[in-house]
């Protein structure tokens, strides 16, 4: 899957058009999760479908989940912005950063640095960037462009193997281990412990994908994530502020 993705992107690419900058301030990304409202921080995702899931909020409203995740006191939005396999959109983003007041990821898959030119210019605080997806040089030119632009990067792997690599040529202060493997779709909440053992102390690891339950943050809590991010689960409910606080256990 991940292979069909990358190669519609390039196809995108060729139509590529240079989007206008809307010059929206640049939110810090990492001081969030590193100054998190729960034990664990949140990264809380603006998800309408994806490509293992179909359609997972058919009423989707992206300023209104946004307010609500802010509501809940999650710590960043992320939004999806891929079109052809998760039915994103590039003003998806744009609208939640002028109606939340929370940092925002970009979520989609990042290959050349006229789509990190293209994030800075829709408002974007930080963009993933995916291990699995991208040479470790070219990963960490994108990331050296991301950074010079304002923007924080969540460097996003799911084997110890690709971080090993990437570390050779950069220095995340985010990194992320999908629980989902992005080529067969299996998701397994992971021992982020192996990769703890790898990173800097001072860069904070984000568990990815798959978590549904408060006992899902605490198990990688005690893995050594210091912040989750959570998109079906919080998605699928009718009132995401609801969701947050339901998912860290929080009773009204
Ligand atoms: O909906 P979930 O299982 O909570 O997962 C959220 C997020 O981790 C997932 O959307 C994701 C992780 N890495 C990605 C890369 C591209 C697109 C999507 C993703």
């Amino acid at each position: 899957m991940l292979d069909l993705i990358l190669a519609h992107k390039k196809e995108e690419l060729m139509n590529y058009r240079k989007r206008e900058h809307l010059g929206l301030e640049k939110r810090s990304f990492f001081q969030a999760l590193k100054n998190p409202n729960r034990i664990t921080g949140l990264i809380a995702e603006v998800k309408k479908a994806s490509p293992s899931k179909g359609i997972i909020k058919a009423d989707f409203s992206p300023e209104t989940h946004a307010l609500q995740y802010e509501r809940g006191r999650a710590d960043c939005l992320s939004v999806l912005t891929d079109e052809n396999f998760f039915q994103g959109r590039a003003e998806y983003l744009s609208s939640v950063k002028r109606a939340a007041g929370l940092p925002v990821l970009r979520k989609d898959f990042i290959i050349d640095h006229r789509q990190v030119e293209e994030s800075d210019a829709i408002g974007a605080d930080a963009i993933l960037l995916i291990g699995e997806a991208l040479d470790a040089v070219l990963l960490a030119e994108l990331h050296a462009h991301a950074v010079e632009s304002g923007m924080d990067v969540l460097v996003e792997v799911h084997s110890v193997q690709v971080l090993e690599g990437i570390l050779k040529h950069v220095t995340p202060k985010l990194i992320g281990v999908n629980n989902r493997d992005l080529r067969t779709f299996q998701t397994s909440i992971m021992r982020v412990e192996e990769f703890r053992g790898l990173v800097p102390e001072d860069s904070l690891l984000v568990s990815e994908s798959g978590i549904h339950t408060p006992e899902d943050i605490e198990t990688v809590r005690r893995f050594g994530a210091d912040a989750v991010l959570v998109g079906e689960a919080l998605m699928r409910e009718q009132d995401q502020e609801q969701a947050v606080r339901s998912l860290f256990g929080e009773h009204a």
